[in-house]
C-alpha cells in the first residue's frame, strides 16, 4: 500500500487553557474522499488549517505527500502548490469577478505565465465546475449560493492540486443544489485523481460520495473507516450520528 497521502501524528492543538486535539492521529489514503465529522466545535476545521500549515500545532507531525509541515517557508510552498481549499463561505475576493478569483492562485504561484494563458487556464476551470461563461465576469454578490460554492471550487482547482479541503461546501445549499454539487466532486475527484479532505455534517453527502468517515470527537479520532465500519462503532455520539432519525432516512 502506498503512503497516505497525509500522515498526522500525536497532534495536540489548544488554545489557552482549552484543549482541542490531544495525541490525535489519522491517515488520509491517496485517492480517497475522506468524510471528516463531530459535533459542533470538536476542532474539525482546526485540524484542517494544522494540515495546511496556517495553524502550528503545540505539538505532534504532520506530513502531506511526504513532506514535513512546519512553519518554513519551503513547507508552505510546497502545501500551496499541490493543495486546494474551499473554505466554508466560498471566501472569494469581493472585488474582483469570478474569472479575476480563479486567476489569484496563477497569478502569486505561476508568475510567469502570460495573462492570457492565466485566462485560459481559468476559464477551463470555470468550465469544469459546470459555470457557465457568462458567469465569470461576475461579481461573488451577484452568484447565487451554488454558484459562489462552484466558483471556490474553481479556484481551488486552479493550480490542478493534487488535495482538495472543503469545509462544509454544501452548508447553505438547499437539497438539489447540495445532491449536485456533490456529485461534481465525486466526478471532479475521480477524474482528476484527487485526494479529498472534506468536513461535512451532511448526511447525504457521507453516504453518497464518501469513501471513508472520520469522526472527531474527545480531543481524538473515535473511529475511522468506510461507512459500515463507523456505523458498528459502539460511542454514544458515533451511535446516535449514525442511527439516528437522520441517517435512518439517508439509508433508506
Ligand atoms: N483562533 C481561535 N482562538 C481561540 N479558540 C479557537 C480558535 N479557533 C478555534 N477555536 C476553538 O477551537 C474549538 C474547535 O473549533 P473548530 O472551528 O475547529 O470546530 P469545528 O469542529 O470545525 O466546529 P463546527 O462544526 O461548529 O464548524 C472551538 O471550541 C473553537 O472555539
Amino acid at each position: 500500500m502506498s503512503a497516505p497521502a497525509i500522515r498526522v501524528r500525536g497532534l495536540v492543538n489548544r488554545f489557552g487553557s482549552q484543549v482541542v486535539h490531544e495525541q490525535l492521529d489519522l491517515d488520509v489514503e491517496r485517492g480517497e474522499i475522506l468524510g471528516v465529522v463531530g459535533g459542533s466545535g470538536t476542532g474539525k476545521s482546526v485540524l484542517m488549517r494544522a494540515i495546511l500549515g496556517l495553524r502550528p500545532p503545540q505539538a505532534g507531525t504532520i506530513e502531506v505527500l511526504g513532506k514535513t509541515v512546519d512553519d518554513r517557508p519551503g513547507s508552505r510552498g510546497l502545501l500551496r502548490r499541490h493543495s486546494g481549499v474551499l473554505f466554508q463561505d466560498g471566501a472569494l475576493f469581493s472585488s474582483l469577478s469570478v474569472l479575476e478569483n480563479v486567476e489569484v492562485p496563477l497569478r502569486t504561484q505561476t508568475p510567469d505565465l502570460s495573462p492570457a494563458l492565466r485566462r485560459e487556464l481559468a476559464r477551463i476551470k470555470i468550465g469544469l465546475v459546470g459555470l457557465q461563461p457568462g458567469a465569470e465576469d461576475k461579481l461573488p454578490s451577484e452568484l447565487s449560493g451554488g454558484m459562489r460554492k462552484r466558483a471556490g471550487l474553481a479556484r481551488a482547482l486552479a493550480l490542478d492540486p493534487e488535495l482538495l479541503f472543503l469545509d462544509e461546501p454544501t452548508a447553505g445549499l438547499d437539497p438539489i443544489g447540495a445532491a449536485e454539487f456533490d456529485q461534481l466532486l465525486r466526478t471532479l475527484q475521480s477524474a482528476l485523481g484527487l485526494t479529498v479532505f472534506l468536513i461535512t455534517h451532511d448526511l447525504d453527502t457521507l453516504y453518497s460520495i464518501c469513501d471513508r468517515v472520520a469522526v472527531i470527537g474527545e480531543r481524538r479520532i473515535l473511529t475511522i473507516g468506510t461507512l459500515d465500519e463507523v456505523e458498528r462503532c459502539d460511542h454514544a455520539w458515533v451511535q446516535a450520528y449514525f442511527h439516528g432519525p437522520r441517517a435512518r432516512a439517508v439509508r433508506r
